[in-house]
């Protein structure tokens, strides 16, 4: 059997969200960090193939081009439905890049229509008549309204698409969904008739989804967050295009010695790091001392620990450090050394026999996981909504790993984390 669903995330740590959710049925889910270098043709493909890209704010057309790309693998595995998969907070700018990669793949697939539904309502995220909430905030109103590279200004999904697309925007709201998946493929295809490409649906409750991956499981182009996502493969099972929930194969033996690596500065992950300190070695990463000496210091430190420890290194700050470190040297410049420090001491943990590997924020995932030779994962238990375990390789050498989005997670996740491998392993 050839994939079911073929999805495409704009970033990692999303990435790793959607294939959790998708995951929960029990079938068989495989994430790929970037669009294979092997051909599809002689790849072992699973049913849910999920690729990782990393182009939430990179220019419009190297979007759509990587996005392209991804398609054109994942057509060629076999794959008839696609989902895009962005934040549950929607981040994006006025120019994308959500919009312009849903009409591009629109375009290539002959799709008339898609629906846009980043609801997340177990992580706090609902849509009711267009507008986005993050817990009982209205999206503008909340922390997003300060991201760095795409704060969010306006809470309502219609108006935030418009200018991103060329299509017709129009919206399906609670009082449809709520009437069940017929009432909501009636309204979609009232809003088709008046041409209207982008429809933003409402959902508050994970009935609300249930009732919409019902009603659009059979779109040619789904997007959304990754709960809109998650009843789809029970779905697939009932109407048997796929057969079975894959058993599960016995979890990879890896060694005991942990690390943990955070480069995500928000509220959540730094009330995380603070909890797990006094619980491990802790070393903090100084951007400004970076970029004097480099990161020599901390590598000898790491390699002055005992492999099995369980370690933490951090750059996470509070706001106005982070403020000072990047008026000092530039946000690019800040990011880039956290980020390659971090590259650096990951490989130094793997060679010092660390095997469970724990990250924090999207853009640091990034660049340990590249740092690894990550290219693709397996699919474990959830530590916390969206965030799963994963198994991976790098080289020959078994890891386990798991991406922590910044914003997702109990306070008390990086010890949950370890729990939660034991169980599994
Ligand atoms: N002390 C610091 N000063 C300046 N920049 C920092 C500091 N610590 C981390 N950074 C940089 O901030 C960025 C944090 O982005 P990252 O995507 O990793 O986290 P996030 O935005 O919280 O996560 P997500 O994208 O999953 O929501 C990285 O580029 C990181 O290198
Ligand atoms: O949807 C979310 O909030 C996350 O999966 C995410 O995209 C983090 O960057």
């Amino acid at each position: 059997m050839g994939v079911v669903l073929g999805c495409i995330a704009d970033d990692f740590t999303g990435a790793t969200d959607l294939a959790g959710l998708l995951a929960r049925s029990g079938v068989k889910v495989s994430l790929r960090m970037g669009v294979p270098e092997e051909a599809p043709e002689d790849a072992d493909v699973a049913a849910f193939e999920v690729i990782a890209l990393k182009c939430r704010t990179v220019p419009v057309a190297e979007a759509v081009a990587e996005t392209r790309a991804a398609l054109d693998w994942l057509r060629r595995a076999g794959a008839e439905r696609f989902f895009w998969k962005y934040c549950s907070t929607f981040d994006s700018t006025a120019e994308g890049n959500i919009g312009p990669v849903a009409e591009a793949l629109m375009a290539e697939i002959g799709a008339e229509q898609t629906i846009y539904c980043p609801a997340f309502p177990e992580n706090g995220r609902a849509i009711f008549m267009g507008n986005l909430f993050v817990g009982e905030l209205p999206l503008a109103e909340s922390p997003m309204k300060d991201h760095p590279l795409t704060p969010m200004r306006d809470s309502n999904l219609m108006r935030l698409i418009e200018p991103q697309v060329t299509g017709k925007v129009g919206l399906a709201n609670r009082l449809t969904v709520a009437r069940g998946p017929e009432a909501l493929k009636a309204r979609l295809d009232e809003l088709k008739a008046q041409g209207v490409a982008h429809v933003v649906v409402d959902a508050v409750a994970d009935e609300d989804l249930g009732i919409i991956a019902e009603a659009c499981h059979d779109m040619k182009l789904m997007t959304g967050g990754s709960a809109v996502a998650m009843p789809l493969p029970g779905i697939y099972l009932r109407e048997g295009s796929i057969t079975e929930a894959a058993k599960r194969e016995s979890a990879p033996q890896v060694g005991k010695g942990s690390i943990v690596f955070s480069g995500s500065c928000s509220a959540m992950t730094r009330a995380q790091v603070a909890d797990y300190l006094p619980k491990a070695a802790g070393y903090k990463l100084d951007p400004l001392d970076l970029a004097a000496n480099g990161p020599q210091a901390a590598r000898d430190w790491l390699a002055a620990q005992d492999p099995e420890t369980p370690k933490i290194i951090y750059a996470t700050a509070e706001p106005e450090d982070v403020a000072k470190v990047q008026a000092e040297l530039g946000v690019a410049e800040a990011g880039e050394l956290v980020e390659s420090a971090l590259a650096q001491l990951a490989q130094d943990a793997l060679a010092q026999g660390v095997r469970r590997f724990v990250v924090a924020g999207g853009e640091t995932s990034g660049a340990v996981t590249k740092a690894l030779g990550v290219t693709a994962m397996e699919i474990d238990a959830e530590i916390a909504p969206g965030v799963p375990w994963t198994w991976c390789r790098s080289g020959d050498t078994q890891i386990a790993m798991t991406l922590k989005s910044g914003n997702f997670g109990a306070v008390t996740f990086f010890t949950n984390a370890f729990e939660k491998l034991e169980q599994i392993s």
